[in-house]
């Protein structure tokens, strides 16, 4: 069954209300993502990718279309996908340990006291944070609490681990050593994973395939480029790899070439559908 599409968006568009009528942030996104797949989503500031990202974790409702996990219509948030965000969202009142164990218990699986501290102490392991369990968010790195934050929705067992920039506020020593921590959590567990970046090489390094998405208004998926590069993937190794690099002069040819020239024109039909509201309030 590891090859079996089983998520799956289908025409998804939305609409978000604006005091000059409704914005068509999205339009016309299709993916079909495998189990197991480690899909990176790229594209401009501002071109939709959270958007994405939270109509896939329910958060928000697409306007067109809709997102179908395991069969399944996505409506609303559920454990089966969690969420990690940029900034780290620990309760900072509680200790590493207690974070990740409240998650553990709102997911209860009918797992006893003794089962529910060998999970938080097994995930905490895999992201090497088991040292500093019981330390508070304030007395920990930022890369530490982002580690935390990954335990926390690996803890859940989603089907689905959808990841907001996870490493963008982190330095560069520290971001390498997450997305590698990352790259050997996946091959581990398995987890699809739905990951924004601004990072090229972040993106190639580990995807299975990198989604690039056009800009906005009515942004959508321009390409879809697969990575076949084998696993597990080594950055030192990699950097003089010609197939690497190729992967990545695709990516920055589509942002820096391709999309700079639709962004004139997106900007254009931007500004005539500005322009066209702003008549209509005029004449109301
Ligand atoms: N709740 C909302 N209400 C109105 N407009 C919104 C809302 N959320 C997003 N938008 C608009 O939708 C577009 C896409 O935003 P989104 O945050 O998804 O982009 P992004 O690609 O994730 O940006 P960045 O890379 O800067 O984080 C933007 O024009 C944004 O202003």
């Amino acid at each position: 069954m590891k090859n079996t599409p089983h998520l799956e968006l289908t025409q998804v568009g939305i609409d978000f209300p604006t005091p000059k009528g409704p914005f068509t942030a999205l339009q016309n996104v299709n993916l079909k993502i495998k189990k197991g797949e480690f899909i990176s989503l790229i594209g401009h500031s501002g071109c939709g990718k959270s958007t994405v990202l939270n109509i896939v974790a329910g958060l928000y409702q697409a306007t067109t279309g809709g997102v179908i996990l395991d069969s399944k219509e996505v409506n609303e948030p559920g454990p089966e996908r969690a969420v990690v965000f940029q900034n780290h969202s620990l309760l900072p009142w509680l200790s590493a340990y207690k974070n990740v164990e409240l998650a553990v218990k709102q997911t209860q699986k009918g797992r006893s006291k003794k089962e529910i501290k060998e999970w938080v102490e097994h995930n905490l392991e895999l992201v090497h944070m088991s040292h500093a369990a019981d330390k508070l968010p304030a007395e920990i790195s930022g890369g530490m609490k982002q580690r935390v934050g990954i335990a926390r929705a690996l803890a859940m067992e989603p089907k689905v681990l959808l990841m907001d920039e996870p490493f963008g506020a982190l330095d560069a020593l520290t971001r390498a050593h997450l997305q590698d921590s990352v790259m050997e959590i996946h091959a581990e567990l398995g987890n699809t994973v739905i990951m924004i970046t601004h990072d090229v090489d972040e993106a190639v390094l580990l995807s299975d395939r990198i989604v690039m998405m056009t800009n906005g208004p009515e942004a959508t998926i321009g390409e879809i480029l697969p990575i076949e590069l084998e696993r597990p993937r080594n950055r030192i190794a990699l950097a003089d790899d010609p197939k690497y690099n190729h992967y990545r002069s695709e990516v920055l040819k589509f942002l820096y070439e391709k999309q700079r020239k639709v962004e004139s024109v997106s900007e254009h039909k931007a500004k005539k559908v500005q322009d066209k509201n702003t008549k209509e309030t005029d004449v109301a």
